[in-house]
């Protein structure tokens, strides 16, 4: 009987695979972890950089052979893919993959007796031809772009205008600038590429054996794409082709975009009935990007914000308002026509908070485990808010960012103040009012968090029929950190949540789970049922997620308030390229 679901999360460092049941309930679960199972690839997290020229990409052959190892991890536990119905999945964003002119044939005619990559694969020395144009994929942590960027926020005036237009202003990570410069530096590569695919679009075409369409929630990820009036932006596309004359050959390039997210592209490709044992009927349902399918793991309401703690840090909430502003980003929802998500990304998420773990474990003589994250939490519990032992103390309040970031756009680096709010002045620490590493770990998970409350702040409001300040009603903790129970106590100190902070119990990702939902409403779905009451009718609050701890603390949220203005201008500071206080 095939009554069960399968979803996929191609992210940085790991590829997941999640089968559910009809009832949404977990069966299997299986990882890929990139550097422990593919060394031989020199890759570090995931990535490789050329820093030189701010670089950051992966290999596609890497992803190739995650295919058939996650499959063979999910096949181990037991799993039976001739019950499998429905195939979704998901992509970190921005990343593109560049398809050569003989891609679909060898796409659609795969010996399931050799692997994916022994069949894809472009070797640049060796005799075959193979999928590719070029052997990279270009990573959403890449800063490469600065100068096609600028080209991106004039060509419709200004960032704002941009952001209205595309829902984000030019960031390096996005597809469309990223294209402009493949275009510039490999232009033999780019006339050689017959279709450019999104990470998440790439991996339903090796399901369906054929190029995928890109979806209309991962496409807004590319400052190519008109929002409000739901088509590929010329003037745009003109940029990135390199001219105007570029533009139909790029739109080619690109293909359609797919406006239902529940919509099947197709059944799945007979490598895999062969290969792996799915029925020929399985259905390949629109894959999107890996934040619009982690809200797909929850009944989120729209007072509800997500954080999730990946590689990336993401604070993502579902709204039908489309306000967008340079300084965050709005998306189509993946499967709610006239809703957005709004998100928030920062590259200094996961790897930034391991830097100090590592530096405090280094210091620490009890720790024996270098990658254990006891000591980190301990400190991080133990030290008072914002480092005040009293309320008349000035507050420690920092920026940690050993890649150059997102938001706010500055250069790597780390800076640590003191602030007193009674006067509004920041005065740059020493190992005297900052002891480093200790003093670090709570920091910089205030930090993170104060910079998610200072910019979601127009989004939420007072719980109805209560006096509480605004905040979000629930904050769901998902993606790797989230098993860290000093994070979310911090998150809930920081943020507020008047229900409280909650996670998923239900499998350790919540990326690919979205997907697997998103497969089971596409193939099960009745006419006309949304995505939201089709898992409504099925979820079960006490299996499906776990209330970890309080959200809003009376007086803590309200101190945190008064370090909004001093993160501000200790951010004012970093842009300024000031470098003070005890900086590493
Ligand atoms: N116990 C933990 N405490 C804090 N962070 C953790 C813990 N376990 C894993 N992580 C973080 O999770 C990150 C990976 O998260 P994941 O969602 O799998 O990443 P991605 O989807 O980007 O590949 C790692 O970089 C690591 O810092
Ligand atoms: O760039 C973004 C979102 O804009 C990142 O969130 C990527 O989508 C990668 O995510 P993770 O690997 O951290 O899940």
């Amino acid at each position: 009987m095939a009554d069960q679901f399968l979803g996929f999360d191609l992210s940085t460092q790991q590829l997941k695979g999640i089968v559910v049941g009809s009832d949404l309930k977990l069966i299997h679960e299986a990882k890929v972890d990139f550097d422990a199972d593919f060394a031989k690839y020199g890759i570090h997290k995931g990535v490789l950089t050329n820093p030189a020229e701010g670089e950051v990409f992966a290999p596609v052959a890497l992803f190739l052979e995650a295919i058939d190892l996650v499959l063979q991890r999910l096949q181990g536990q037991g799993a039976d893919f001739s019950r499998v119905h429905g195939i979704s999945g998901a992509g970190m964003q921005h990343g593109t993959v560049f398809w050569s002119k003989d891609a679909e044939h060898l796409l659609a005619s795969l010996d399931a007796g050799k692997t994916l990559v022994e069949q894809l694969e472009s070797r640049a020395k060796g005799k075959r031809k193979g999928a590719f144009s070029h052997p990279f994929s270009p990573n959403w942590q890449d800063a490469s772009t600065q100068k096609q960027c600028e080209g991106f926020d004039a060509a419709l005036g200004n960032p704002k205008n941009l952001a209205e237009a595309t829902g984000s202003s030019a960031h390096h990570r996005f597809s469309g600038p990223q294209i402009q410069r493949f275009q510039e530096k490999y232009p033999e590569a780019y006339a050689a590429t017959a279709r450019i695919s999104l990470v998440s679009s790439f991996l339903a075409s090796i399901f369906l054996g054929k190029v995928a369409p890109i979806d209309i929630s991962d496409v807004c990820g590319a400052n190519l794409w008109d929002i409000k009036n739901g088509r590929w932006h010329d003037d745009l596309l003109a940029l990135a082709a390199g001219g105007k004359s570029g533009v139909a050959d790029l739109k080619t390039k690109l293909g359609d975009v797919l406006q239902d997210g529940g919509a099947s592209f197709g059944t799945i490709s007979p490598y895999f009935t062969k290969r792996y044992g799915f029925p020929s009927t399985a259905q390949v349902i629109a894959f999107t990007g890996d934040n619009p399918s982690t809200i797909l793991a929850l009944p989120i309401h729209a007072s509800d914000a997500i954080v999730s703690l990946g590689t990336s840090t993401t604070f993502l909430m579902s709204t039908n308002q489309y306000k967008p502003d340079a300084a965050y980003h709005f998306l189509n929802h993946p499967t709610t026509p006239g809703y957005y998500m709004f998100m928030l990304c920062y590259k200094n998420g996961g790897l930034a908070r391991e830097h100090i773990r590592d530096a405090i474990n280094v210091d620490s003589t009890n720790t024996t485990d270098a990658k254990s994250w006891d000591t980190f939490n301990k400190i991080a519990l133990d030290t008072p808010p914002l480092g005040q032992s009293s309320l008349t103390d000035p507050m420690r309040l920092g920026l940690f960012f050993p890649r150059p970031e997102i938001v706010p756009n500055v250069k790597a680096g780390t800076w640590r103040y003191t602030y007193t709010p009674s006067s509004n002045t920041l005065s740059p620490a020493d190992e005297s009012t900052w002891p480093t590493p200790s003093s670090d770990a709570r920091a910089i998970l205030e930090s993170q968090f104060l910079s998610l409350r200072l910019r979601s702040q127009s989004l939420v409001h007072s719980p109805k029929g209560s006096s509480l300040p605004s905040q979000p009603r629930r904050i769901y903790m998902v993606g790797g950190g989230a098993v860290n129970p000093a994070i979310a106590e911090l998150a809930g100190q920081v943020l507020g949540g008047s229900d409280g902070v909650y996670k998923l119990e239900i499998g350790g990702n919540a990326c690919a789970l979205g997907s697997a939902y998103k497969a089971a409403w596409g193939v099960s779905r009745s006419a006309g049922e949304g995505f939201e009451d089709f898992l409504e009718s099925r979820w079960n609050e006490e299996g499906f997620v776990r209330r970890i701890c309080d959200g809003y603390r009376e007086g803590v949220f309200e101190r945190y308030g008064e370090a909004l203005r001093g993160l501000e201008g200790v951010e004012g500071r970093a842009i300024e390229g000031k470098v003070e206080g005890g900086v590493a």
